[in-house]
């Protein structure tokens, strides 16, 4: 069942992308879905040569269920654009409210780990990887849960964006960042950065004296872990941000792991 533009009701614009805008949309006709379009421009999709790699992320993207996964529904195209019908994420950017608080608690930042190692755990049982999950590109469902964003195209606010140079790097794990060959382990560094910069507003490679020292800071795992941060989220992100790929937690031992536990949502509770 192919899609035309006519089909929907457009209205706000949401945000800008890198190669096009995103519009919160409603189906003209019954039942009514809300859902987010994202208009990219073949002219500049062409021009920065990504043709290939936008066909490849449709692919993956279409075949993916799960609840912290954005969904992508379909795509249509006229003769200048390509338009994405991805799932509506009533909560927005979640980088906006980690700009907003500036730091998330314990158990916010929990639940959200929590969330997105069940999320890596589906992809890499699907064979996807790397798919980019620094603050950016995560959004919020009406009921704040997470949601990895579109994937390959990060989705930037106008103005409140990170230098998207600095942005780049500071989740690379070191095998990126040195070349190599990387595995669905790429993830797992992610993942251990992510939560460092959730329980501490910045990443934890992050250097201002820019691109070459956050560079050597990843390669050498070079990282300072404030006294704030609990001994168990410590204890967490340490196993996560390893050198050697094959030495970073599993992201099953990530799930069970304490400071995972402690604050999972309605569990029986323990005296
Ligand atoms: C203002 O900048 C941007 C940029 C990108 C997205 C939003 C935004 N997005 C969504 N939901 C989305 C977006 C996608 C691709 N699926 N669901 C909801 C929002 C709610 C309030 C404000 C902003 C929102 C803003």
């Amino acid at each position: 069942s192919s899609w035309h533009l006519s089909q929907f009701d457009i209205g706000r614009p949401l945000g800008k992308g890198k190669f096009g805008r995103v519009y919160m949309v409603r189906t003209k006709s019954e039942p009514k879905y809300i859902l987010a379009l994202k208009c990219l421009y073949k002219s500049e999709i062409i021009q920065s040569k990504v043709e290939k790699q936008i066909r490849r992320e449709i692919e993956i993207q279409q075949n993916l269920r799960h609840p912290h996964v954005l969904r992508l529904y379909g795509y249509f195209h006229d003769e200048k654009r390509i338009f994405l019908m991805l799932e509506f994420a009533g909560k927005g950017e979640l980088y906006k409210q980690l700009s907003k608080y500036g730091k998330f608690s314990d158990k916010r930042s929990s639940r959200y780990i929590a969330q997105m190692a069940d999320a890596l755990a589906y992809l890499h049982s699907k064979h996807v990887i790397h798919r980019d999950i620094k603050p950016e590109n995560l959004l919020l469902g009406i009921n704040g849960e997470l949601k990895i964003g579109d994937f390959g195209w990060s989705v930037h606010a106008p103005g409140n964006r990170r230098k998207t140079l600095c942005g780049t790097l500071d989740y690379l794990p070191p095998e990126m960042v040195e070349g190599k060959e990387h595995t669905e382990k790429v993830d797992h560094w992610a993942l251990g950065v992510l939560t460092f910069e959730f329980l501490c507003g910045v990443p934890p490679f992050e250097d201002l004296r820019g691109y070459n020292a956050t560079y050597k800071k990843i390669s050498k795992v070079e990282f300072q872990i404030p006294d704030h941060v609990s001994a168990e989220a410590k204890d967490l992100i340490k196993k996560l941000l390893q050198h050697d790929p094959e030495k970073r937690m599993p992201l099953s031992e990530v799930a069970s792991h304490p400071w995972i536990v402690k604050y999972k949502k309605d569990r029986p509770s323990s005296q």
